[in-house]
């Protein structure tokens, strides 16, 4: 069972993370994603989904065509967990 963040553990890791933005009636973070085409969106999302499976923790996404969508919440937790932040690290490294 992992902790869910406090409003400024919340707020001190979402500084460090660009595109992010909470959502507080879901308890999680969100970022939308633009690819030139399907196929460098669904590259994206594979390349997501190993990390994903990596870290044990998945996203909550949609497609369509050249946009991805992920949110991130711990639903263990109830809310956002550190987990979620290294998600979300990890998720923006792939694209750097
Ligand atoms: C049993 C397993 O570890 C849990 O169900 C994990 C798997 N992936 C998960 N992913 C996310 N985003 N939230 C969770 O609470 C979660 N729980």
């Amino acid at each position: 069972m992992v902790e869910k963040l406090s409003d400024g553990q919340r707020e001190t890791a979402l500084r460090g993370l660009d595109g992010w933005v909470y959502d507080a009636t879901s308890g999680a973070i969100a970022r939308a994603f633009k690819f030139k085409d399907f196929s460098e969106a669904f590259a994206f999302m594979t390349r997501v989904a190993l990390a994903a499976e990596k870290a044990g923790h998945h996203p909550d996404w949609s497609n369509t065509y050249n946009s991805v969508t992920i949110s991130l919440s711990t639903h263990d937790a109830g809310g956002l967990s550190a987990r979620d932040i290294a998600l979300a690290q990890a998720i923006d490294k792939l694209l750097a």
